[in-house]
C-alpha cells in the first residue's frame, strides 16, 4: 500500500478538442495542447473518445498514441467498439467510464458492483493488451471493493459530488467521502486515481489527501488557458498540486 506524497497530474485534453469541433476547424489540435502539456509538467494525458465524438476524435487519439513522451490515459465506455478500438491502439493506460448520450459530463461512478461478470471480462481483456486499467467509481465502499474483485489494479475516484458542493458542510462531507474513498482503496491494494470537476480553487483540498496517484483535470485548465496559454494554465495546476501534496 502506497502512502506516498508524490501525485501526478494528469491533463485531460477533451475540451480543446471541445472547441474545435464546434466549429469543425483544424484548430486548435488537441494533440499541440497534449504536447505543451508535457512541456508544462504534465505526467500524463487523458482523452476520452466519447460514443457521441463530441470533443475527442479517432484521429486525436492515433496522432498522440504516436507523439506522447509520456503516455496516454484513454479513457472509454465499455462497448465493443470501444473495446476493438483500445486493442488496436494499445493505450498504457485505460480507464473505463459510465457514458450516456444525453448526459452534459459524466455524472456519476460506473456501476461495478451492479455489472461485475461484464467489467469483469473487459479488464481481462484490456489487461491482455498490457493496459494498466482503472474504473472510474464513486468513493463508495461497495463499488471500490467490486473493482477489486474484477480485477483492476486501479480506481478513478469520481470528484464530481465534491467539486458541486455549495456549503461548507457539504463540501467538508464530500471531501472526507473521497478521503475515506483513497484510504479503503489503498487498503484494498489498489491504485487510487482521482478526477473530474476539479480546478484552481478546489484541487488542494484533494491534492492534500495522502496516498492519491494521479489527479486527472481537464476542464478548468482548458478554460484558464483562454487567458494564460496552456503551458501556463498547467504548470499553474501542478504547482498548487504539489505544494499541497507536502507533508
Ligand atoms: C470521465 C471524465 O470525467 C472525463 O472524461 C470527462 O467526462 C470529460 O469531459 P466530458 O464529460 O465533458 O466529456
Ligand atoms: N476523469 C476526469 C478527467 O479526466 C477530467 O475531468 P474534468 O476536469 O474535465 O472535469
Amino acid at each position: 500500500m502506497s502512502t506516498s506524497n508524490r501525485i501526478l497530474l494528469g491533463v485531460n485534453i477533451d475540451h480543446v478538442a471541445t472547441l474545435r469541433q464546434a466549429r469543425g476547424t483544424r484548430y486548435p489540435d488537441p494533440v499541440k495542447a497534449a504536447l505543451d502539456a508535457e512541456e508544462a509538467g504534465a505526467d500524463g494525458i487523458t482523452v476520452h473518445l466519447r460514443e457521441d465524438r463530441r470533443h475527442i476524435q479517432e484521429r486525436d487519439v492515433l496522432l498522440l498514441k504516436d507523439v506522447l513522451q509520456t503516455r496516454m490515459n484513454f479513457e472509454m465506455g465499455v462497448t465493443e467498439e470501444m473495446m476493438a478500438f483500445a486493442e488496436r491502439i494499445r493505450p498504457a493506460h485505460i480507464c473505463l467510464v459510465p457514458e450516456t448520450r444525453q448526459e452534459l459530463t459524466t455524472e456519476g461512478g460506473l456501476d461495478v458492483a451492479g455489472q461485475e461478470s461484464r467489467i469483469s471480462l473487459a479488464v481481462e481483456r484490456l489487461s491482455k493488451i498490457g493496459a494498466e486499467v482503472s474504473l472510474f467509481i464513486d468513493a463508495d465502499e461497495r463499488q471500490i471493493e467490486a473493482s477489486k474483485r474484477v480485477g483492476a489494479p486501479a480506481i478513478e475516484l469520481h470528484t464530481g459530488r465534491y467539486a458541486d458542493a455549495e456549503t461548507p458542510t457539504d463540501v467538508a462531507d464530500e471531501l472526507q467521502r473521497v478521503a475515506d474513498g483513497v484510504s479503503f482503496g489503498l487498503a484494498q491494494g489498489l491504485i487510487v486515481n482521482a478526477g473530474h470537476g476539479l480546478h484552481y480553487h478546489n484541487v488542494e483540498a484533494v491534492a492534500a489527501i495522502r496516498g492519491i496517484n494521479e489527479l486527472n483535470i481537464g476542464h478548468a485548465l482548458v478554460a484558464h488557458a483562454l487567458f494564460v496559454g496552456f503551458k501556463s494554465a498547467v504548470a499553474e495546476m501542478k504547482a498548487l498540486i504539489l505544494a499541497a501534496a507536502k507533508p
